[in-house]
């Protein structure tokens, strides 16, 4: 996805999301030595990791979902939810961003969380119908539609938006329009996989504008080792966050 890379030593992993002082100057002092990448170069950087250094799209996706997950459960520990049982809404789109979110709501009920997964337009491709079917074995339940704002409020912790990543392009067409109109009215939080659905913010100067509105960002460290750096920043907006994977 839009992919930020980050030159320096793995960043202090902070626990709490509210520990807001600390944290946030941690995201300063990190802002400093990140470099966020657009559109076109995250692409370019996503076609590297399969043509040169043939890594597999479900090896990535497996990562990227796992990193999600690992951002949640960090930004929004189980003991620091508010209802009970924890509840996560999970929705997913019809590419690999969507695959991603499968994966995460996967990994959030290995934690302890109780996902819940809205997918509403499902590609026949068989690594979205195996990535369904392992949720379904875990007894993940998938949403018929997609619940008004106030009932989202009421019944989950936050919503893991997996709807968009870098290939989302034009006008929102259906169903995704009403969903993300949904989106707008809750405020239980929303934790973006890559960028904020139907936002654009696909130039680099957009990404950097909205890289304040940022909690969790996992990145690969770019080209060379592909090790993954879990970076944590606070958003200054809280509670919108959104991942970079
Ligand atoms: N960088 C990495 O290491 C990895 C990133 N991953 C994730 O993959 C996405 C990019 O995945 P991709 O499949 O290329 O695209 P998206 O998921 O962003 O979206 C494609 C689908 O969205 C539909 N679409 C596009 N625009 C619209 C719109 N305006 N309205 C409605 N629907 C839209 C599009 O539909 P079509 O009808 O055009 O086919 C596609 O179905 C990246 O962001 C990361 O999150 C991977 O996991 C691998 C590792």
């Amino acid at each position: 996805g839009s992919v930020l890379t980050h030159t320096g030593a793995c960043a202090h992993v902070s626990s709490n999301i509210y520990s807001k002082g600390l944290a946030h100057r941690q995201a300063c002092t990190m802002a400093n030595t990140i470099k966020y990448l657009g559109q076109e170069e995250a692409q370019h950087i996503d076609e590297e990791l399969f043509n040169e250094y043939s890594f597999s799209v479900d090896q990535l996706m497996e990562l990227a979902g796992l990193s999600c997950a690992t951002a949640v459960s960090k930004g929004y520990p189980l003991q620091s939810l508010l209802k009970s049982p924890p509840r996560v809404l999970v929705i997913c789109g019809p590419g690999n961003n969507g695959g991603d979110g499968l994966v995460c709501a996967r990994h959030l009920k290995l934690f302890g969380y109780e996902p819940s997964v809205l997918y509403p337009k499902r590609p026949n491709k068989q690594l979205f119908l195996n990535l369904t079917t392992q949720c379904e074995k875990m007894d993940i339940s998938f949403l018929t539609e997609m619940p008004e704002a106030d009932v989202i409020d009421e019944v989950y912790n936050l919503v893991v938006d997996a709807i968009f990543g870098f290939s989302f392009k034009g006008a929102v067409r259906e169903p995704f329009g009403d969903i993300l109109s949904q989106l707008k009215k809750i405020t239980v939080p929303i934790a973006s996989v890559d960028i904020p659905s139907g936002e654009n913010t696909h130039t680099h100067h957009n990404v950097q504008e909205i890289i304040t509105n940022l909690i969790a960002i996992q990145a690969f460290s770019r080209k060379h080792c592909f090790r993954i750096l879990l970076i944590f920043l606070i958003s200054i907006y809280e509670p919108k966050a959104f991942f970079i994977v």
